[in-house]
C-alpha cells in the first residue's frame, strides 16, 4: 500500500508528499520514495517518525497495529492529523486510537474503497429485512501475504450486521469450525477466510433461508482503490482538530 499511496499523493494536484517511513532495518531507507515511479520526489524514505509527523499535516498509516500505535504517538505529540488504513487491532488498541481521537483528528477505516462502504449500507438493510429465518455467513479471500483473519472489511461487515440485529457481534461471532460442531446456532454470524495467490480483496455476505439464499459480493480489483479512499480522507481531515471518524463520514454515507 505505501507504493499505491505514494502514487496516488504523486498524482493529486491537492496533496504533496512529505515524509516516507519504513521500519528501521528497512534496506529501502534513504532511497527517494518516489523512484520507483521513474520521477523522483525528493523525499527520502527514513525512520524519525517524529521528524516525519512534524513535517506534515496528515500521517497516512497502512503498517501492522504497533506500527499504527507508535506513530499514534507521535501524531498525538505534534498534533498531526491521521487516516489509519491498518486492520487487525486488539479492543484495547482501538480505545487508544479513540482515546488519541480526544486530542486529534482521525479517519480509522478497514477498507478505504467506495464500493466497500456502500456494500455496508445494503448490509445493515438487508439485515434489518431478513432479520429471521436466514443465517449469516461471510467468506472473504485475500492474496497469500495477508497477515491477519478475518479480514478487518469482514469483521466491519459483521460489526454492520450484528448491530442491525441489535446483536453484539463478540457475542454472536463464529470464526472456526472442525469436527463434529453440532447443529448450526441461528444467532450466530460465521466467518470463513480463504488465502492464496495475488487476489486482491473478495468479500461475501450470505443470507441463507429456507428455499433461497441471498448474497452480497465486493471484489476489489485493484489497490488503487483504497489509495484514492485514503486521499478523500486526507481532504476531509483538514481544518478539523479532533474526532473520530470512518469511510462513512468521509463518504457522507450516515
Ligand atoms: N483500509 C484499507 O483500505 C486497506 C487496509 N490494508 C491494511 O493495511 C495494512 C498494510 O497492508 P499492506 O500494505 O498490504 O502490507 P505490507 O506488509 O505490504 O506493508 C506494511 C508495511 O508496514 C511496515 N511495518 C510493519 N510493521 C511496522 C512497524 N511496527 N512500524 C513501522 N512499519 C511497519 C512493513 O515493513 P516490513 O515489510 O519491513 O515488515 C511494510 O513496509 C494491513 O493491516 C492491511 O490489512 C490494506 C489494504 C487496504
Ligand atoms: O490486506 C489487504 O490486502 C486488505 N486489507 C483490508 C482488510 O483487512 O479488510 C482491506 C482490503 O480487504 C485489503
Amino acid at each position: 500500500m505505501g507504493r499505491m499511496l505514494i502514487e496516488a499523493v504523486q498524482a493529486a494536484d491537492d496533496c504533496v508528499l512529505s515524509a516516507a517511513l519504513d521500519r528501521p532495518d528497512s534496506p529501502a531507507l534513504g532511497q527517494d520514495a518516489a523512484a520507483f515511479l521513474g520521477q523522483p520526489a525528493g523525499v527520502a524514505i527514513g525512520a524519525d517518525v517524529d521528524a516525519a509527523v512534524a513535517a506534515s499535516d496528515v500521517l497516512i498509516d497502512f503498517t501492522r497495529p504497533e506500527g499504527t500505535l507508535a506513530h499514534l504517538a507521535a501524531c498525538v505529540r505534534h498534533g498531526t492529523a491521521m487516516v489509519i488504513g491498518t486492520t487487525g487491532f486488539t479492543e484495547a488498541q482501538k480505545t487508544t486510537i479513540a482515546e488519541a481521537a480526544q486530542r486529534i483528528p482521525i479517519v480509522l477505516a478497514p477498507n478505504m474503497s467506495v464500493g466497500v462502504n456502500v456494500t455496508l449500507k445494503l448490509l445493515e438493510m438487508a439485515a434489518r429485512a431478513l432479520s429471521t429465518g436466514y443465517d449469516i455467513e461471510i467468506v472473504e479471500a485475500h492474496h497469500r501475504h495477508k497477515v491477519d483473519a478475518p479480514s478487518g472489511t469482514a469483521l466491519k461487515m459483521g460489526e454492520v450486521i450484528a448491530q442491525a440485529l441489535g446483536r453484539d457481534l463478540k457475542d454472536c461471532a463464529v470464526y472456526e469450525r472442525h469436527g463434529h460442531t453440532g447443529e448450526r446456532d441461528p444467532s450466530t454470524i460465521g466467518f470463513a477466510t480463504v488465502r492464496g495467490g495475488d487476489v486482491v480483496g473478495d468479500h461475501t455476505v450470505m443470507f441463507l433461508g429456507t428455499g433461497e439464499r441471498i448474497e452480497i459480493t465486493h471484489k476489489s480489483s485493484s489497490r488503487a482503490t483504497y489509495a484514492q479512499g485514503s486521499l478523500r480522507a486526507v481532504r476531509f481531515l483538514a481544518g478539523r482538530r479532533q474526532g473520530l471518524f470512518d469511510m462513512a463520514d468521509v463518504l457522507g454515507l450516515r
